[in-house]
């Protein structure tokens, strides 16, 4: 122990007050945010609840729950969800996980179905909520599973929107349909228009979106509609009504996500504001919104550049930023006119439901953890450019380890852990992210990647992984462990990978074609890209054409980026954690994956769990997984971890 009190232990086996069990208990995930007269409301996920959705209040003073103990708010629309609820004078609508019906909550009040029971379990999914002014009809999307759409010779499910009834007493009327997908339908604020987006197949909504707009007849019919703005190779995100009745848009016609007035005879749009930044994002979740418009017509707007983020206020010809304690802007942005509602926080603040006026200071009105650990255990990251190997730029925040109790040996460099986000289309921050803190606080170094075809640097940069899924990304994960390695920041022989999803798909394409990495825990992963484009679901069902080629056309470009079909080229240990209900990628491609690793007798160990979809929302499975993966790599890299683990031994290729 030296002087300060500061002991030497290797990396990877220091203590630290940052446990599994917080990791997985300590943490909220902040979705949809509604703002309703004075009130604030909001949707919380809450692990220590097994993973339940919560409709909240704010009402100035005081945080209350207001959807009772028994219901899960969370819509399976697009099964990603979003705009799971939105709010009218008091009166709640939500969608319900167990049966994807709508319901009612007056003030003080129970919840009431007012839509129809669905011939199927979850037949009948509805999201993206908007209520008329006078409170008597709900516009959302429904997609319907009961009622299926023959695509190229595969059944899905029908999208369109729909004008419910908001006591119930009619059936859902189907106000607009025959493309593959809508969102975000918006009133004028007369009632007069509505406003909505569509896209079709092959297309996300990334890569080119319809602007729609028409007139309301009394009798909730729609007239005179037109498609405005977008098209194939134009993404609009977020039509907002200003009070005054203008439409503003975020388009990516500059090839970067700006802010647009959108003129209603489909004349062209006129800039807001037009620059090398992101003031939109890509829709995987509905009601996703990064701007508001206030009363005096200023744009308040969360911007991503350079990979920082911020909040700047746009009005006429004048941009100024704001200075607010804040990193890192969540798409959940919402307005009362005068005051605006985000989800923010930043590497040492939790995410959090804050409440902000211009000229005031923000009010935090609630946080994702309660957690009170001193900053000196939290890594600072670093914002990252490094060169790959075909000489273009990619990005990757940095976190170095960081405990203020121990020190390492001076001849020893620490792990690393490279961090792949899924998608591809997404993107990392450097929030607080607890899992990530539970490694560096341990002694490894942590980098977390925006490879090539992340949101947040414009559309080509997003643009340069189509046709190259699983090749440029994965090589611009592995060049930024190299980066780090050769500038001594890691230990070259102790790399590994973890991701979730598409992230889970670098880990085990890197593993397969590659050989960089001594170890890769992969995240219900993708592991055979063929089988992926005939089962997964149908808001990502064409999303392959793009990352890959046509499919089955391409079948061969399919096999040979499949990482299931390479198992033989693996010598790293491999650790795959999988839920059991997953629909996005399924159990199958885990289970594929370890037959494939077993025949060529290659280390590995599945965790399947129960009760989880895609992505672990309850707090046992979040702590099993946390504490595994540590065990894994402290298996592999031979270290004796500081805390209690459950054994994880690849190479007996046992299941824990
Ligand atoms: C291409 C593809 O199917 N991607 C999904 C598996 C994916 O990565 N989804 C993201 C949004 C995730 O993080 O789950």
């Amino acid at each position: 122990m030296s002087d300060d009190g500061t002991r030497t232990e290797p990396y990877g086996t220091w203590p630290s007050p940052i446990s599994a069990e917080l990791v997985a208990s300590e943490g909220r995930t902040f979705g949809h945010v509604a703002v309703d007269g004075e009130d604030v409301y909001w949707r919380e996920q809450r692990p220590t609840e097994d993973g339940r959705g919560v409709i909240v209040r704010y009402d100035g003073e005081a945080t209350e729950d207001v959807t009772p103990e028994e219901v899960n708010v969370r819509t399976l629309v697009h099964e990603y969800g979003g705009g799971d609820f939105t709010v009218h004078d008091g009166t709640v609508f939500f969608a319900a996980f167990d049966d994807q019906r709508v319901y009612r909550q007056p003030p003080d009040g129970e919840p009431t179905a007012i839509t129809p029971a669905p011939e199927s379990e979850r037949g009948l999914r509805y999201a993206d909520f908007e209520v008329s002014a006078d409170g008597r009809h709900v516009y959302c999307v429904r997609e319907n599973h009961d009622v299926t759409t023959d695509e190229d010779g595969a059944e899905e499910p029908t999208n369109a929107l729909v004008r419910l009834a908001a006591d119930g007493s009619n059936e859902p009327e189907v106000i607009a349909s025959g493309h593959d997908f809508y969102a975000a339908p918006r009133l004028s604020p007369d009632g007069d228009r509505l406003a909505w987006l569509t896209w079709d197949h092959p297309r996300m909504p990334w890569d080119g979106t319809e602007l729609h707009v028409a007139t309301v007849a009394d009798d909730g019919t729609l007239a005179d509609e037109r498609v405005v703005l977008g098209g194939d190779a134009e993404a609009i995100f977020q039509p907002t009504w200003a009070p005054g009745g203008d439409l503003y848009v975020a388009s990516d016609r500059s090839d970067w996500w700006n802010l647009y007035r959108v003129p209603l005879d489909g004349s062209a749009p006129e800039p807001v504001v037009e620059r090398s930044a992101e003031y939109g994002a890509p829709l995987w979740k509905l009601g996703m919104a990064t701007f508001a418009v206030l009363d005096d017509g200023t744009i308040v707007a969360t911007v991503t550049e350079d990979g920082t983020q911020r909040v700047e206020l746009l009005d006429g010809e004048d941009r100024s930023v704001v200075d607010l304690p804040f990193e890192v802007f969540a798409p959940r942005v919402s307005s009362d006119g005068e005051t605006v509602t985000f989800v923010a926080g930043g590497p040492r603040t939790p995410t959090s439901v804050v409440r902000w006026a211009p000229g005031d200071d923000p009010e935090i009105i609630r946080r994702s953890t309660t957690l009170e650990v001193d900053d000196e255990y939290l890594a600072t990251p670093e914002h990252v450019t490094y060169e790959t190997r075909d000489g273009e730029a990619s990005h990757a925040y940095v976190h170095p380890p960081t405990n203020p109790d121990v020190e390492s040996p001076a001849d020893e460099r620490p792990p690393l852990v490279v961090f792949a986000h899924g998608g591809p289309t997404g993107a990392t921050f450097p929030d607080l992210n607890l899992t990530l803190q539970y490694f560096t606080s341990r002694g490894f170094a942590v980098a977390d990647v925006n490879y090539r075809g992340s949101t947040g640097y414009g559309r080509e940069y997003r643009e340069a992984l189509y046709g190259e899924w699983g090749i440029t990304d994965v090589e611009d994960t592995i060049d930024a462990a190299q980066y780090l390695a050769d500038t001594g920041r890691a230990d070259p022989d102790r790399l590994a990978v973890r991701g979730g999803s598409a992230g889970g798909f670098v880990v085990l394409a890197a593993l397969a074609f590659h050989d960089a990495f001594d170890a890769g825990a992969s995240y219900f992963g993708v592991a055979d890209l063929g089988r992926l484009a005939e089962l997964t679901h149908k808001f990502e069902s064409h999303y392959l054409d793009q990352l890959v080629g046509p499919y089955p056309e391409a079948e061969d470009t399919y096999r040979e980026r499949s990482p299931v079909e390479h198992a033989d080229r693996i010598d790293a240990p491999v650790l795959l954690l999988q839920g059991e209900d997953d629909p996005v990628v399924p159990l199958s491609q885990a289970e594929a994956m370890v037959d494939a690793l077993d025949e060529n007798d290659v280390p590995n160990s599945l965790l399947v769990f129960e009760d989880e979809r895609h992505g672990f929302r309850r707090a046992n499975s979040r702590e099993r997984a946390t504490e595994s993966e540590l065990a894994f790599y402290s298996e592999v890299f031979g270290f004796e971890p500081a805390d209690d683990l459950p054994r994880i031994d690849p190479a007996a290729g046992d299941d824990a």
